[in-house]
């Protein structure tokens, strides 16, 4: 088997007497959208944390590219190609849809910020943000205004920006939430296609979007991992539909 792109390893994390999580092992390969689902509570966010660098594990060890990166910041895991999209918008609204990407292209190619308006002209960084805006299908609209974008669009937007930064992995939090039916299709549809650039760690609550797109299923209940599988597995272990599809067993 191919060595996985990323990799937690007993991973814990407690807030005074409670355990967000508790021992949590799973690994992202190559190719794959794996999902983590759980009832509220469940402690995905704490995982989120932890392995984009925002929270330091009690235990534990996560492993990106090979390399253990547990104790670096998360400016140093991004740069080496994790990107996290989605739970907090970094989204300049008042700028238009191709700033928005250039900004993301000029931090890959690591120049200062400030030299926004040479940089416009500059081919490189440019081509990048171009690129990226065709890719998810905002091509159309890269001069406009990106307050004046749907929700969806400034979906689609945060994976152009977070393409430009070549990214070796993706973690995504909660991608469908507050879209409607057809910005979740849209961006269902994207996700399909994205896990060909580099593999998806994705949190959601959409469990269509979530059938509809994982290769690989964790389920987190009590900051346990009860159960890893593919859809199929998922849906029809009775652990899973009592403690979180609400089926009866
Ligand atoms: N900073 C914190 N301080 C204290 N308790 C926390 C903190 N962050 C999370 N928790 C608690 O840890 C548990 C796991 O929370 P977490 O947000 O990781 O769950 P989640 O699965 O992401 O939930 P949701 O689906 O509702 O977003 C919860 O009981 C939560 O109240």
């Amino acid at each position: 088997m191919t060595d996985p792109v990323l990799s937690v390893e007993g991973l814990c994390k407690s807030f005074g007497a409670l355990r967000a999580t508790d021992g949590v092992t799973l690994d992202l390969r190559p190719g794959e959208i794996h999902a983590i689902i759980g009832p509220n509570g469940a402690g995905k966010s704490t995982l989120i944390q932890q392995i984009c660098g925002g929270l330091s594990p009690d235990a534990g060890r996560i492993r990106f590219l090979g390399a253990d990166v547990t104790a670096l910041p998360v400016r140093a895991r991004a740069r080496m190609g994790l990107a996290r999209t989605f739970q907090i918008s970094s989204l300049a609204m008042e700028d238009t849809v191709l700033q928005n990407a250039l900004l993301g292209a000029l931090g890959a190619a690591g120049r200062p910020w400030g030299f926004l308006r040479p940089a416009l002209r500059d081919a490189g960084p440019r081509t990048l943000a171009e690129q990226a805006l065709e890719r998810v299908g905002l091509g159309d609209v890269a001069a406009v205004r990106t307050a004046e974008l749907s929700h969806g669009q400034r979906r689609q937007l945060e994976v152009a920006v977070a393409l430009t930064l070549s990214p070796r992995a993706f973690v995504m939090d909660e991608p469908m939430a507050g879209l409607g039916s057809a910005g979740s299709q849209q961006l269902t549809a994207l996700l399909a296609e994205l896990k060909a650039d580099a593999p998806v760690l994705l949190v959601e609550h959409d469990m269509d979007a979530v059938f509809a797109l994982a290769d690989r299923i964790s389920v987190l209940v009590y900051g346990q991992v009860v159960m890893t599988g593919t859809v199929e597995e998922v849906r029809a272990d009775p652990r899973v539909r009592e403690a979180y599809l609400g089926d009866a067993p």
